[in-house]
């Protein structure tokens, strides 16, 4: 299988300070398949991935090569970065409402991306996404374009981004804590169209999680981050069943511990045993 994205001795560190916080990161993700960055918060998961996207905050610098379909990123202009984020790359952010421009209704803002990527008029625009939120379980596609993203609930937005990512059909799908602002029930059904992404496009992605239960579901490899080093990878079934670092061993087990907590709480089963 082939690899869809590089990473080789990726440095970042914040130029105001000096301070180093990924000081040298190196993995791949296969074509087709989900890689899931796990760690606990502060660990480098976002600035590693914002980086592959070039869209840490100014101050934040990084070294290293992130080959695309053996393209290198670093080697490219902002510009140039900026026709492939959307069509090639595309982000997911944990906070749906973040991505969207507040003062417009949702529909502008896919309209917008669309236009720019692929040049369709308004009509095949509109067909291409009703399409598309009709397949993540948006009943009312137009209505939900016609609204202004506060009006809309986290899971709603999280959705239409997902919709938004199946007509973009990127090479590579990065999702940040996408569930982490969403209640149980939204998260449930978030993930859900995920992993359908999964079946219907072979999509290949980065998922960003602090939440194993989940990335059990849904990666095929896992990167286990610390303080900005990658501390163990291996497939999803390996650090499940044998992992090697102590730091995945407390991760698994603080993990089973607050399992067994909210089972004693809640009662029945989650999604960590599905
Ligand atoms: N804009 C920034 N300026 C300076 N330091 C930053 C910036 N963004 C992140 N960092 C630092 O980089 C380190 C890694 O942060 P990062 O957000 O990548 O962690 P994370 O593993 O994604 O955690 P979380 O799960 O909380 O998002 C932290 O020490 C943080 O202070």
């Amino acid at each position: 299988m082939t690899n869809i994205l590089e990473v080789k001795n990726l440095k970042i560190w914040d130029s105001r300070n000096d301070r180093v916080i990924v000081p040298n990161s190196s993995f791949y993700v296969k074509q087709g398949s989900c890689l899931a960055i796990v760690g606990e918060s502060g660990s480098g998961k976002s600035v590693t991935c914002k980086a592959i996207m070039k869209l840490n905050k100014a101050g934040i610098r990084q070294s290293g090569d992130i080959l695309l379909r053996g393209e290198n990123l670093m080697e490219l202009s902002e510009q140039r970065m900026r026709k492939k984020r959307g069509k090639q790359l595309c982000m997911i952010l944990q906070n749906g409402m973040r991505a969207f421009d507040p003062s417009c209704v949702v529909g502008v803002h896919l309209k917008e991306t669309l236009m720019e990527h692929f040049g369709w008029g308004r009509d095949e625009i509109i067909a291409k996404m009703k399409n598309a939120m009709e397949s993540v379980m948006l009943k009312d596609p137009i209505e939900v374009m016609n609204k202004y993203p506060h009006q809309l609930s986290g899971g709603t937005l999280q959705r239409v981004m997902i919709a938004l990512a199946i007509v973009l059909e990127p090479d590579i799908l990065i999702a940040d804590e996408p569930t982490t602002a969403l209640d149980t029930l939204s998260q449930f059904e978030v993930i859900e169209q995920f992993l359908q992404l999964r079946e219907r496009m072979g999509c290949s992605m980065i998922f960003i999680s602090h939440d194993l239960g989940i990335v059990k579901l849904i990666a095929d490899e896992v990167l286990v981050m610390k303080e900005g080093e990658i501390v163990e990878n291996g497939t999803t079934q390996a650090i499940f069943s044998e992992p090697q670092h102590t730091y995945t061993r407390y991760l698994l087990s603080s993990k089973l511990a607050m399992n067994q907590h909210f089972k004693r709480v809640m009662g029945g089963v989650n999604v960590a045993e599905r």
